[in-house]
């Protein structure tokens, strides 16, 4: 594949979870994007609702010539009819193969990203016994990487937790050294060559309360933490930290650092889903391929009723088309820019 030639395919959309909103924000997000964004949605044509103009296609390259007419689709044929707000286990196995041909259709040049719509990981452990706890997890397997980085971003802020779907209980044990180093400078790489931050301040927060109060909350800040962030100062890395989570996410504070690195899921999560829900674009960090998602999950409260917003989606799509460009010297180097 040349490089021409990537530049040009367009970016990969796995379904996700038929009976979530994934098919009805990704028909509405072709309606706003049409030609202008190409991409192609990977699952059954009979889950894009009705009145949304569908091609199937056979190959990625067809969604570029058909895009501006119709939603583009890779066909997949999932066995059980699909209802609104209830998985069905029979479909689990039809969006695990979603992503992976995704996968493939990346590694070899024919989508020059893959943007993944949510799903629910309960259903696909239920009905095919999934044995990862996000896509994350999964599409670190596919690739063959040890440890990728999960990180969300906003306009106004981008945030990366260290531990990401494990439960709070076990979240000291697994926050070892060589994890929380690793995250640091996947992030730190990421920041410079994806997103072109030339020296990325980098702001860690603290695990416990008022980061630990010098050892009277609590010992991980001062036993591992600083450590880690102490080493690699010495390498240079501009790392402030370890911070109280609760005071580092107000808006004068967040001025002072590209990134916050995170000790665990919620701390991460909740302040960017909290300033910009419809905004915000999942990313993955160290993998060899490009993966984008939206902020949020499957919403089955909602799937169905016409009413999803697919702000997050698009988003997700364009940061993927932009981390695509910049990744081929196409164009400026990826925001979370609608
Ligand atoms: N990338 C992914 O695959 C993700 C998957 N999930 C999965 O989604 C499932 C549901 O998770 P929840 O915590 O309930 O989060 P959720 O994001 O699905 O829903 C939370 C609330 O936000 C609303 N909401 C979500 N997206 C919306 C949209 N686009 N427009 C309007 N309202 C929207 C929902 O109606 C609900 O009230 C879980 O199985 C979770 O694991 C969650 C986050 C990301
Ligand atoms: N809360 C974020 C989330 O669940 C998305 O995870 P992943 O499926 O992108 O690994």
């Amino acid at each position: 594949m040349t490089q021409t030639t990537q530049q040009k395919a367009p970016i990969a959309l796995s379904c996700g979870e038929p009976a979530g909103i994934g098919p009805e924000i990704a028909a509405k997000a072709w309606d706003r994007l049409r030609g202008r964004q190409p991409f192609f949605y990977i699952g059954d044509p009979r889950h894009i609702p009705v009145g949304t103009p569908i091609r199937e296609i056979h190959t990625p390259q067809d969604a570029v010539h058909v895009s501006a007419e119709a939603l583009p689709v890779l066909p997949i044929t999932f066995p059980a009819e699909n209802t609104a707000g209830q998985p069905d286990p029979r479909n689990a196995a039809g969006v695990i193969e979603a992503i992976a041909r995704g996968v493939s259709l990346v590694q070899s040049g024919e989508a020059s990203g893959l943007c993944t719509g949510p799903i629910n990981k309960k259903a696909l452990k239920d009905g095919a016994d999934f044995a990862y706890p996000g896509h994350t997890e999964y599409l670190a397997a596919l690739a063959g990487v040890d440890q990728v980085v999960m990180m969300l971003a906003c306009d106004a802020l981008r945030v990366v937790p260290v531990t990401i779907h494990i439960p709070l209980e076990d979240v000291p044990s697994q926050l070892t050294a060589a994890r929380l180093t690793d995250t640091l400078l996947i992030t730190h790489r990421a920041l410079r060559r994806d997103l072109g931050i030339d020296a990325p301040r980098i702001a860690v927060a603290g695990l416990n309360p008022h980061a630990g109060e010098g050892g009277a909350m609590g010992r991980e800040e001062i036993d591992m933490i600083t450590p880690v962030l102490d080493a690699l100062r010495r390498e240079c890395m501009n790392i402030t930290g370890p911070l109280s989570a609760d005071t580092m996410f107000h808006a004068e504070a967040r001025k002072n650092y590209d990134v916050a690195v995170c000790m665990y899921h919620d701390q991460a999560l909740i302040p960017i889903k909290t300033l910009d829900f419809s905004g915000g674009v999942n990313v993955t960090l160290g993998l060899p391929f490009i993966r984008t998602s939206p902020d949020h999950g499957t919403a089955f409260d909602i799937a169905g009723q016409g009413i999803a917003d697919a702000d997050s989606l698009i988003a997700a799509l364009n940061m993927a088309r932009k981390m695509a460009d910049a990744k081929t010297g196409n164009a400026a180097p990826a925001t979370t820019e609608k």
